[in-house]
């Protein structure tokens, strides 16, 4: 179909911009006050959202991009199409390093994501666009030993 938006129907599009913007809404950021919301496209059709958990320790708080990582994880969701961070400014925020890091042990390296700004505006770009040279599960295992193969995945 030549109308998909980066593999995307005008539907799911119009969805991860949605999800990503209202995840803002469940962000806890009493320090900075810079929310974030993050929805995940999964492979199966489903969507799993995360926001920004801030800690009064500081360093202990955990992104939008990874709370929804966990949680999809967890659910057994492991693969994704699409990935949509939401922010209240602009131009719009990009996954930190440590984030962009987490995104690749689970993500493959041409999925879109979409990042939007304050008026849900967007830059797309992929995984491998945002972290080149990248450091992955290949790296350390032969591809029949891989995480998916057996066991735990
Ligand atoms: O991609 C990003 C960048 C920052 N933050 C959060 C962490 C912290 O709560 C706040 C300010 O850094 O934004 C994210 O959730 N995702
Ligand atoms: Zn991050």
């Amino acid at each position: 179909m030549s109308d998909l938006i980066h593999g995307l129907t005008a539907v799911e599009a119009s969805e991860l911009r949605r999800r990503s913007a209202a995840a803002k809404d469940v962000a806890y950021c009493p320090y900075s006050n810079f929310r974030v919301g993050c929805a995940l496209l999964c492979e199966d059709g489903t969507w799993v959202i995360g926001a920004n958990i801030e800690n009064a320790s500081y360093p202990v708080t955990i992104c939008a991009e990874r709370t929804a990582l966990v949680k999809a994880i967890t659910e057994g969701k492991k693969k994704f199409r699409a990935i949509g961070v939401s922010t209240d400014i602009t131009p719009p925020a990009s996954p930190c390093g440590m984030c962009r890091q987490f995104i690749r042990e689970f993500a493959d390296l041409g999925t879109p994501i979409f990042m939007y700004d304050k008026d849900g505006e967007y830059v797309v770009r992929t995984l491998e666009q945002l972290l080149p040279m990248s450091f992955g599960p290949e790296n350390l295992h032969p591809p029949s030993k891989l995480p998916g193969h057996s066991g735990n995945k």
